[in-house]
């Protein structure tokens, strides 16, 4: 374990990072922070969840130089959400300095930003449409930049954003210090970075699966009219926290977000085609707990660092690894346990073992549920909540009508039926999912074919990060219908 003292970090900055609880650097920023100190271009990989972000954070804000009023450092990344998110990292990691973040992306009112450019701003984060925009009306000048960095640079380089990114890079003198993190970085992509950067050093960390260890992997063998049924069945049993379930496509999220609210769960979808103010809500309840299913495309989630999302489930098996790396690293996170769990068409068994093999992680395969098996699942969890209520010793005014219902029954039927009442039972309620094929064998697949579902390179929009508010363990996740619009209980 590395001490962040260790690395020569400025006492300013070690004050902000106890200030965020940071107590030892992980693996990748031990690595790459000294490095990044002496200027080095650098491609850094590391597991998702394991801080890249304080990774290329700490060092660029100690060399900010706040006595000069000029943006000094910039941080590109694929979506409106993700700049928010990294912004707010920044900010705290540069507040024992007074470091100056501003974020910048497109659907943000353009005027509002140019007022808080005239703030004279030492980072931007911003995405790469809305960081060109300004160049060209001439609103930001990029002149005294000295640090340049692409967070999860293999997706937007993936998603066509080259020329986007040369663009801005050009504006940059040529001495500064390129970086770029992710947590997947496949060779073609890299080779094409290179050219941007000078003698950049790979640092990669060492670990044997690209995965971290504390998620636990599974597939599911499902014909797609059954994985609906079986997802519910899940949630059922498994209760997650928060979950995230991922869809192909954009209408697959809303069916699916619809569907899940016909049955009684507490779901919303964000996608591209959102608008902002509708994608920033569903963001939003998501963080404070108010829904707990948030359904999303692949690209609406990378890089999103939400506290308390226990299980991912991909209801479609996503069509690279690289994207199913990045899709259950939304649980598992700073060293906490999660799960992630995977459809699989048995037509796609191909892309399982394309998968395992870059990972280097086998998942394991798990039995689809039954209805039950589902019940039992629900059952267990009200039982765990009236211990808990037991627990909390707080029963007296209760006592009264409790004597006056033993005095007509005996205990057990009395409490058989407080189970049936707070159980909520199976939902079979018929609902409407467009059949996606399953993928075409992976031999008809061209190279590149990366057609999904998710943003379109435009029209990203914004989230804001809200607090983390502490849930109250609550275990049957779902709401019967009749109280459904009744969110204050899951606060
Ligand atoms: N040294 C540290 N000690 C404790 N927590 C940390 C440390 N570094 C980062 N974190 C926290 O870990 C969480 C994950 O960090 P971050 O979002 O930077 O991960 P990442 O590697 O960028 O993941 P992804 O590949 O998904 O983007 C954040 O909540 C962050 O504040
Ligand atoms: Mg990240």
């Amino acid at each position: 374990m590395t001490k962040f003292q260790d690395l020569g970090i400025s006492p300013a900055t070690m004050k902000s990072l106890k200030r965020m609880g940071f107590e030892e650097a992980t693996p990748i920023q031990a690595q790459t922070i000294p490095l990044s100190l002496e200027n080095k271009d650098l491609i850094g990989q590391a597991q998702t969840g394991t801080g890249k972000t304080a990774a290329f954070g700490i060092p660029m804000i100690d060399k900010i130089d706040n006595t000069k009023d000029f943006i000094q450092g910039i941080v590109i990344a694929p979506t409106r959400e993700l700049a928010i998110q990294v912004s707010e990292e920044l900010y705290k990691i540069g507040y024992g300095k007074r470091t100056k973040v501003l974020s910048i992306y497109g659907g943000q009112d353009i005027n509002r930003q140019i007022r808080a450019l005239k703030n004279k701003p030492h980072i931007i984060v911003g995405t790469p449409g809305r960081i060109l925009d300004h160049i060209n009306r001439k609103t930001m000048r990029l002149d005294h930049v000295h640090t340049a960095i692409l967070d999860e640079a293999d997706e937007m380089l993936n998603m066509g954003f080259i020329d986007d990114i040369e663009a801005i890079l050009a504006q940059i003198p040529e001495e500064r210090q390129t970086l770029l993190f992710s947590a997947t970085m496949p060779a073609p992509i890299r080779r094409m970075a290179e050219r941007f950067m000078k003698e950049p050093q790979i640092v990669r960390v060492k670990a044997k699966e690209m995965t971290v260890s504390s998620i636990e992997q599974y597939y599911i063998e499902v014909h797609e009219k059954n994985k609906f049924d079986v997802l519910t069945r899940l949630l059922d049993i498994q209760s997650p926290e928060l979950a995230i379930v991922f869809g192909r496509t954009k209408r697959r999220v809303d069916e699916l977000a619809e569907a899940l609210n016909l049955r009684g769960y507490m779901a919303e979808g964000i996608h591209g085609d959102l608008s902002q103010a509708k994608r920033i809500s569903v963001l939003r309840k998501f963080k404070e707990g108010s829904i707990d299913v948030l359904v999303a495309t692949d690209v609406a989630a990378r890089g999103l660092d939400i506290s308390g999302v226990t299980h991912v489930y991909n209801f479609d098996i996503p069509q690279d690894p690289e994207s199913y790396v990045h899709r259950i690293g939304r649980t598992g996170r700073a060293g906490k346990t999660g799960v992630a769990m995977t459809f699989i068409n048995p037509r796609e068994k191909s892309y399982l073992h394309v998968v395992e093999r870059t990972t280097k992680r086998k998942m394991e395969r798990m039995d689809a549920p039954t209805l039950d098996e589902a019940l039992e699942g629900q059952q267990k969890a009200v039982m765990e909540k009236i211990m808990q209520t037991i627990e909390e010793n707080n029963l007296e005014s209760y006592k009264e009508a409790a004597d006056e219902l033993l005095a007509q029954k005996d205990a057990s039927t009395v409490v058989q039926a407080v189970l049936k009442m707070l159980t909520k039972e199976p939902d079979t309620t018929p609902v409407k999912l467009t059949e996606e094929k399953p993928l075409p064998s992976k031999r008809d697949r061209k190279p590149n074919d990366r057609s999904r579902g998710g943003y379109n390179g435009k029209g990203r929009q914004g989230g804001q990060k809200g607090s983390y508010k502490s849930r109250q363990g609550h275990t049957g996740k779902r709401q019967s219908h009749n109280n459904r619009s009744n969110s204050s209980s899951y606060r």
